[in-house]
């Protein structure tokens, strides 16, 4: 279970990323994080994956205040990191290992899990980078690092996946792959994304944020993807000119793909 409590926090010398933000998320749900660039969707999973502090109000864990500070305990860290992953926006902020074998080993060695081998032939299989195992990270596109970084941190098995905008260069089977996975796991899920073609398959309850400011929706998903004004604030629907031959009309349009952010 994850509770926030009042939970601000700004970069420094920046106005604040969100501000009171009080909810709790039970064992097994799915959630979508939703919200316009800049909003504070990387900052707050980060927050969660007890990266950084809130500069006000309190992050708890199954019950245990995540703080940096607390981090620093071995064992706690130990626990914390098994049990709670975060995927990052861009996937090369998470690939440093010489092969791709090495990189979703990675994770499991640091926390001295026993079945390492079987781990990393699991999740190769399961995102198809069984030809790429013995290639360097550096060298793979940008979907590949996207399923190499997804592997390795699937491959810790966690309760709680936080996953930052997991879809972006994925292709469309991948990217179904990953929905069926998360429908099946009985992990606790947080997912940011752009893609509303996908953000229903993702999750059932729905978390908008406000650039600077608070929690603007916390309700089911099909109610958000339903409510166009919703959607005009969390920048995924605009107002749109088309060009038709020699005519032009304005319609709202809804967009359905990520970019890479
Ligand atoms: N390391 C950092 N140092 C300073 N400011 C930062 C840092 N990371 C993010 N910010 C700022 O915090 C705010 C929230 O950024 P964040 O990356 O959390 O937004 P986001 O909702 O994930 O955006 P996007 O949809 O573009 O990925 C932005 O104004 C951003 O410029």
């Amino acid at each position: 279970m994850i509770e926030l409590q009042g939970v601000s926090f700004g970069w420094p010398d920046r106005p604040p990323a969100f501000s009171g933000l009080t909810l709790r998320i039970e064992a097994g749900e799915k959630v979508v994080l939703l919200g316009p660039n800049g909003s504070g969707k990387s900052t707050l999973l980060k927050l969660l994956n007890g990266l950084i502090d809130p500069t006000a109000g309190r992050s708890f864990h199954d019950g245990e205040e995540v703080t940096v500070q607390r981090l620093r305990d071995r064992d706690r860290a130990r626990r914390f990191r098994r049990e709670c992953v975060l995927l990052f926006q861009h996937p090369e902020a998470m690939l440093f290992n010489a092969t791709v074998r090495d990189e979703i080993a990675y994770g499991p060695r640091q926390l001295g899990l026993a079945d390492v081998d079987a781990r990393v032939a699991r999740w190769a299989r399961e995102l198809r980078l069984e030809a790429l195992l013995d290639a360097p990270p550096f060298h793979l596109s940008g979907g590949e690092k996207q399923k190499v970084a997804l592997a390795a941190v699937l491959a810790l098995d966690p309760r709680v996946l936080l996953l930052d905008e997991p879809s972006a260069n994925l292709d469309p089977r991948t990217a179904g792959w990953l929905a069926d996975y998360l429908l099946g796991t009985r992990a606790t899920v947080i997912v940011s994304t752009h893609n509303l073609s996908m953000a229903s398959e993702f999750g059932e309850r729905c978390l908008v944020l406000e650039p600077g400011g608070s929690l603007h929706y916390d309700g089911p998903i099909e109610r958000a993807l339903a409510d166009v004004e919703l959607l005009e604030v969390a920048q995924l629907a605009h107002r749109h000119r088309h060009r038709h031959g020699a005519g032009e009309h304005a319609h709202m349009h809804l967009h359905a793909w990520e970019t890479p952010g």
